[in-house]
């Protein structure tokens, strides 16, 4: 699903990722862990395609990167607390905008988005928020929020930027929860973490970035 060969990340053409060599397999849930600004998340960028991708290869579901189209196949939960305190958005209207690269040529919800809208939110355990103003919920529950909305586009790979970065202890389980139902639907994971308890049931794998390297590609601990 991601074939990373020697592949160089950076921001306006300086490296900050370097030499990443990395094959992520359906239905692996992958931990990225390190030190903070070791470059974590310049590496699950440079996946997506959100920074500069300045040497080796990067291929996603069999295409390199730069000819691959089919981006709704990757769900992307930005590191970011909550949705924006500055717009006012229901839950439903932020998770339908995650719906945009399915909608057709009039790029209008129908009845079967709207149902995958329900349903994503219901995923997330926020059945029943689709007309709450964001703005309303908790961190925690923006956070389910962003994942309802990248699990909308229908993606095969969701890749989460630290999805329980200041949540509480009892809403880290909630999102763990979240991502067992994902993992049950067969959603491959790749989630940047600096917490590995919360998750330590659905991980198969634990790949470590330091100084911009991957130093480590190990199995989850009791997966050995
Ligand atoms: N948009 C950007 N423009 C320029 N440099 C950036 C940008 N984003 C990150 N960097 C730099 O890239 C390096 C790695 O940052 P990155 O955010 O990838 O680390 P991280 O491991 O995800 O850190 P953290 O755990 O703190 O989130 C840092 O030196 C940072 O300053």
């Amino acid at each position: 699903m991601i074939d990373l060969v020697d592949a160089s990340f950076g921001y306006r053409h300086r490296p900050v990722v370097t030499g990443a060599t990395l094959a992520i397999r359906p239905g692996e849930r992958v931990a990225v862990v390190g030190p903070n600004g070791s470059g974590k998340s310049t590496l699950v960028k440079g996946v997506l395609g959100l920074n500069d991708h300045l040497g080796g290869q990067v291929r996603l579901f069999g295409t390199p990167a730069d000819r691959f189209r089919q981006r709704h196949l990757l769900g992307y939960v930005p590191q970011r607390h909550t949705v924006s305190a500055t717009v006012r958005a229901t839950a439903g209207e932020v998770v339908a905008s995650g719906r945009l690269p399915r909608l057709g040529l009039l790029g209008r919800p129908g009845r079967a988005d709207r149902a995958v809208i329900a349903e994503c939110l219901a995923v997330v355990g926020l059945g029943d928020a689709v007309h709450r103003e964001v703005a309303d919920l908790s961190g925690g529950q923006q956070r389910r929020v962003l994942i309802a909305r990248a699990l909308a586009a229908g993606p095969e790979v969701l890749v989460m930027d630290e999805p329980t970065a200041g949540v509480d202890a009892a809403n880290q389980v909630v999102l763990a929860e979240v991502l067992g139902r994902l993992v049950e639907r067969g959603v491959t994971l790749v989630v940047v973490t600096h917490e590995i308890d919360p998750l330590a049931s659905l991980l198969t794998r634990v790949v470590t970035v330091d100084t911009g390297r991957i130093t480590g590609d190990v199995p989850a601990p009791g997966r050995a």
